[in-house]
């Protein structure tokens, strides 16, 4: 089974905090995501920081976009973005713009499950018009009631579509080798890195483990 990439989500509302804690862990993850929290009260100026500093990784930028899609996710491509996200309860339209966009500059749209109802109607909708990875994800307020990410993880894998499957949602060291072993091509860790004490010393552990799962 083919290593998944290991992506580290950065939710931190602080931009300083969030351009330390992205080179703690930038040894570790093959991506940096700021995260939707992050980018609404930093804005391009982080997105620009972080892709200046970390050249060598890809820069995963959630958008989490619901409407006019090529337009808003422009910006981000052009700044240096790798990847966007667009919601998948989003107009198909809005989510072929991301795409579209995605396309022009080289680059890759994700589009993100969370809270859609037919994950796999979506799903099979957003690789039709080229989506490039399909993100399963469990929301920080839905973990909150208790729900995690992992029965979806392995519906969507089973649907065996054409396209990348990224999970996220409370993936820590107690059970990212079950995630990874579910299949998904990203493996997104954002508390669980960021809410330690020593974010590099959780990278690290997360790195190895999924090294050997
Ligand atoms: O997109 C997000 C929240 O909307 C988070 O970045 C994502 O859930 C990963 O963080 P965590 O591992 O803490 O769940």
């Amino acid at each position: 089974m083919a290593q998944p990439l290991i992506q580290v989500a950065l939710d931190s509302l602080d931009y300083q905090q969030t351009v330390a804690l992205a080179r703690q862990a930038a040894p570790y993850v093959d991506i940096i995501e700021i995260g939707t929290p992050c980018l609404k009260v930093n804005g391009m100026d982080l997105v620009e920081e972080i892709r200046a500093n970390h050249p060598d990784k890809l820069i995963f930028v959630d958008l989490k976009t619901m409407d006019a899609g090529y337009y808003e996710a422009e910006p981000f491509y052009k700044a240096g973005a790798d990847i966007c996200t667009v919601l998948g309860t989003a107009d198909l339209g809005t989510i072929k713009g991301v795409v579209d966009v995605a396309n022009a500059y080289g680059k890759q749209a994700q589009v993100d499950l969370i809270n859609v109802k037919d994950k796999a109607k979506r799903a099979a909708e957003a690789a039709k018009i080229g989506a490039h990875i399909i993100g399963i994800h469990t929301g920080i307020d839905q973990q909150l009631a208790g729900q995690t990410p992992f029965a979806d993880l392995a519906a969507m894998v089973a649907l065996g579509l054409n396209v990348k499957i990224s999970v996220a949602g409370g993936i820590k060291q107690s059970t990212v080798q079950q995630v990874v072993k579910a299949g998904p091509s990203i493996v997104v860790v954002g508390g669980a890195i960021t809410g330690s004490p020593a974010a590099e010393v959780a990278a690290r552990e997360i790195r190895d483990l999924v090294a050997s799962a």
